[in-house]
């Protein structure tokens, strides 16, 4: 891939996720590359180490760095577990979605705070099975604190008559193929703000490693239930290039934020320490636990079984 250094022994608490059209975030120094193997496999792409005006920040492309990960391929738990490893605590995650309202508009963004779950169940979406039990609360799926980061950054964005729209519920369905127009027409009877297949399990494997996690979703199209002409992958890439740009003036702008003192505890997620592994702890009995389900859980959190 470079000639970077492939080990990093430096703090790294924050990460970018990039997702279609972000497979990279140009513009911050690369300082090294690593690919931790997790218990779950190795992550969809190495992950890059940027340095942004004094703070280093992990990037990682979802669907791999050719986008040979289809949604449903994805190794979500791999992208988790090994971002939580490498020490990262906070998360933004970036997202192409279809807008499933007027307002929002192809090149707008939004801040979702909600989601439905549409995928089919065929995606591992956990990591605690065979023989260790967890139950994470997923009641306001984002992380409030780091939505109001981000929402604050909007003025960084570019374009005329481009939003940051400061709430909404994405709908992730499970693709690969793009909905039906009465599907799209249900969602939006739902009131879904915009669609996508990739938020979930992302999201819910986030909160399971304690982590501070924000999806920011970049509309590019209005998938099928609008006039204008129906969702296709050349139109969502052409948006891309714009929101590409946009999603990286707003990378620099929540980074400049998140590296003041007074966000510390965000950028380590202190809200959520803890918040896993105690309900972990309480739920399987220490003669119900299986040693190799334990050992990937101590991967994610090291000493875990110990107190
Ligand atoms: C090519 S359009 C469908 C594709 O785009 C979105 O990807 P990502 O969330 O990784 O930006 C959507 O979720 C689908 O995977
Ligand atoms: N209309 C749409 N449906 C699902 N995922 C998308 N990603 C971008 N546009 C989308």
């Amino acid at each position: 891939m470079s000639n970077l250094p492939t080990t990093f022994d430096k703090p790294v608490h924050i990460a970018v996720i990039g997702g279609t059209g972000l497979g990279q975030l140009e513009g911050y120094e690369p300082i090294a590359v690593v690919n931790p193997i997790t218990p779950w496999g190795p992550p969809a792409s190495p992950i890059k180490i940027l340095s942004h005006n004094g703070t280093n920040i992990a990037f990682l492309a979802r669907h791999g760095l050719h986008h040979q990960f289809a949604p449903h391929e994805v190794p979500n738990r791999a992208n988790i577990a090994s971002l939580r490893h490498i020490g990262v605590r906070c998360v933004i995650a970036f997202s192409a979605v279809g807008s499933l309202q007027e307002e929002i508009k192809p090149m707008d963004f939004v801040v979702p705070d909600q989601v439905i779950d549409r995928t089919k169940g065929i995606r591992p979406f956990t990591f605690f099975e065979g023989g260790v039990v967890g139950h994470v609360g997923f009641a306001d799926p984002f992380d409030a604190g780091l939505a109001a980061v981000v929402k604050r950054c909007a003025e960084s964005m570019e374009g005329d008559g481009v939003v940051l729209h400061e709430k909404g519920t994405v709908i992730v369905m499970e693709g690969p193929q793009f909905s039906t127009r009465a599907e799209s027409h249900m969602y939006r009877s739902w009131g879904g703000s915009v669609i996508n297949m990739s938020t979930l399990p992302e999201a819910k494997l986030a909160r399971e490693a304690e982590l501070s996690y924000q999806v920011i979703a970049m509309a590019t199209d209005y998938d099928c239930w609008h006039s204008f002409e129906d969702v296709n992958v050349d139109m969502v890439i052409k948006c891309m290039h714009q929101n590409g740009k946009n999603a990286k003036r707003l990378v620099g702008a929540v980074l400049d934020q998140l590296s003041n003192i007074e966000h510390s505890d965000l950028v380590m997620a202190k809200q959520w320490e803890g918040y896993a592994q105690g309900g972990l702890k309480f739920m399987t009995k220490p003669e119900g636990r299986d040693s190799e389900a334990m050992k990937k859980v101590e991967y994610l959190f090291p000493g875990v079984w110990e107190s």
